[in-house]
């Protein structure tokens, strides 16, 4: 059973690469052999564009059987603890568009993209978690997709009058995007490494997120593991 794990960053998932280091045996470079899983690896770099291409190239050769993308994120949840784990149940892309003097319009409010157009659901790519292979655990939480982390207050405001948005990343909407059109179960992994707020980076808490990010990674990559296990074996 094949299983990706993708990352926009070596650092976010650093612990994981340690654990199947330590735990697996390692077939080739990024490609790691765990019980009856082959695990690739793919750092796809920063943002929505190196995520498209590096996922695009990598499906275009390889069709895993899940998909996993890890990373950090912000929180527009102040109720929500830094440090926590969410699933992604959805995802916008939410500076997309075209600004109308003072206003932002999505492709949709403009008419160039429509609503449920293939793979949206609406104006937002849902995973609905039907196809993935165990119960998720973790808390469902809707995602924005940025190019520029948002840092003012007028955007904050914005975003979360039109999107009602709990985390905002800058590469859910790509990974979404691209496991819907290729048909693979997925799951997008937000370990909450900052308030989204004026910008205040000593304020980010990115070594606690990765520890609890990476600790729900490897987790959820074992369970799969043995669930595939017993599922071949009861074959
Ligand atoms: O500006 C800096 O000095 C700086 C240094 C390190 C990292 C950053 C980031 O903005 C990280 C972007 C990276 O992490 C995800 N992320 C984390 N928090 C947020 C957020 O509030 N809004 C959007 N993306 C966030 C993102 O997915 C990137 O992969 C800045």
């Amino acid at each position: 059973m094949k299983i990706l794990v993708t990352a926009a960053t070596t650092l976010e998932i650093q612990p994981f690469l340690h654990f199947l280091e330590h735990n697996s045996q390692r077939v080739s470079n990024h490609k790691y052999r765990l019980s009856v899983c082959e695990i690739d690896v793919l750092i796809a770099g920063i943002g929505m564009m190196h995520t498209a291409y590096s996922l695009g190239r990598y499906l275009s050769l390889h069709t895993p059987h899940v998909a996993i993308q890890a990373g950090i994120g912000g929180t527009f949840r102040k109720d929500w603890p830094l440090g926590s784990v969410v699933a992604i149940e959805k995802e916008y892309l939410a500076d997309l568009g075209a600004e109308d003097n003072d206003q932002f319009k999505d492709l949709f409010d403009i008419n160039l993209w429509q609503p449920d157009q293939t793979p949206f659901t609406g104006i937002s790519l849902v995973n609905n978690f039907c196809a993935w292979p165990l119960p998720v655990e973790l808390p469902a939480a809707t995602g924005v997709s940025v190019n520029l982390v948002s840092g003012s207050a007028p955007t904050i405001a914005r975003l979360e009058a039109k999107y009602q948005p709990e985390v905002e990343s800058m590469e859910g909407a790509a990974f979404h995007y691209a496991c819907l059109e290729q048909n693979i179960p997925f799951l997008q992994l937000r370990s909450l490494s900052n308030y989204v707020e004026i910008r205040d980076k000593s304020k980010w808490q990115i070594p606690q997120a990765v520890k609890s990010l990476n600790e729900t990674l490897t987790h959820t990559v074992q369970q799969l593991a043995e669930h595939y296990s017993v599922a071949i074996k009861n074959f």
